[in-house]
């Protein structure tokens, strides 16, 4: 079988939980080889960020370049891009490597509160990164920002997604992971809405639930699934990583990527 592998351009949380570390552990649980460049560096833990240092855009571009001039790489997940320099970095070795699939996770404040993306850089983000996106992962407040618009109801999550749309990402996907009444996720793919229901699992664990998401759906695409039922499978190992989170650390516990749980359940060969 040949290897199918997969790069996050992340930041990397010292908790291991979300960033690059949740990634790599994604894509090792799909059986798919994983890389990565690394944007930031964040001192972080399950109760909130402590400092965040910023990687230097040239080493950053070197990075991509290092990876791409001798490795296959079947797709790319895009996550904390920090500041507009970096944004420019990768953007600029993305355009010239053209991967043939890139998630967009749009990463803007982790659950603790602290701005990952600084909120001048928002806009750089949208114009470069989100049309390079085969699918964007905005959370509620992340595609609140985007349109510029409030969220409540299915009906704004659709309207959201098409606004997106517009904006040049290929396939839209809003995360329902903020709403109260469910966790309940809507795909777009320019012509039709797709409903992912899920009924809210109630506990604080959630750290990283994002992206291990993103990453999850990087994995899929890799792997050859179609994006519908690349996103379907992401949308189950999501549920199951949450079912299985981890109760460790002082505040909000990471999920859990364990090979055998996902193997069992059928997602995974
Ligand atoms: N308590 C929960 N129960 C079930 N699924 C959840 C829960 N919290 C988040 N999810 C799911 O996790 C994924 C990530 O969503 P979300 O937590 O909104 O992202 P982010 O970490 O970017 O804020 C989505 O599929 C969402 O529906
Ligand atoms: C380094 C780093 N990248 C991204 C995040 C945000 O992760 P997310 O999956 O959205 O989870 P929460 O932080 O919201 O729990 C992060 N925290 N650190």
């Amino acid at each position: 079988m040949k290897i199918k592998t997969a790069l996050t351009i992340a930041g990397s949380d010292s908790s291991g939980g979300a960033g690059i570390q949740a990634d790599l552990k994604t894509f090792s649980a799909h059986g798919v080889y994983g890389m990565s460049v690394i944007t930031a560096i964040t001192a972080q833990n399950t109760q909130g960020i402590l400092g965040i240092q910023d990687v230097d855009p040239d080493i950053i571009e070197k990075q991509i370049k290092a990876i791409f001039d001798d490795l296959p790489v079947n797709s790319v997940k895009i996550g904390m891009v920090s500041q507009i320099e970096t944004i420019q970095a990768i953007y600029n070795q993305l355009t010239r490597y053209q991967p043939k699939f890139i998630v967009l996770d749009p990463v803007m404040i982790s659950k603790s509160g602290h701005h990952l993306l600084k909120p001048k850089s928002i806009q750089t983000l949208i114009k470069f990164l989100l049309p390079l996106a085969t699918i964007i992962t905005p959370n509620l407040p992340e595609a609140e920002v985007i349109t510029q618009k409030k969220i409540h109801t299915y009906q704004d999550m659709e309207e959201a997604a098409n606004k997106i749309y517009t904006m040049g990402a290929k396939n839209v996907f809003i995360k329902g992971g903020h709403r109260k009444e469910d966790a309940t996720d809507i795909l777009y793919d320019g012509q039709k809405f797709i409903y992912f229901k899920q009924q809210r699992i109630d506990t604080q664990n959630t750290h990283g639930t994002g992206c291990t998401l993103s990453s999850a759906i990087a994995a899929n695409l890799a792997l050859g699934f179609p994006i519908e039922k690349a996103v379907e499978n992401a949308k189950k190992y999501i549920t199951i990583a949450i079912n299985h989170s981890l109760d460790i650390g002082k505040g909000v516990g990471p999920t859990h990527h364990f090979y055998e749980l996902y193997q069992k359940s059928g997602i995974i060969n």
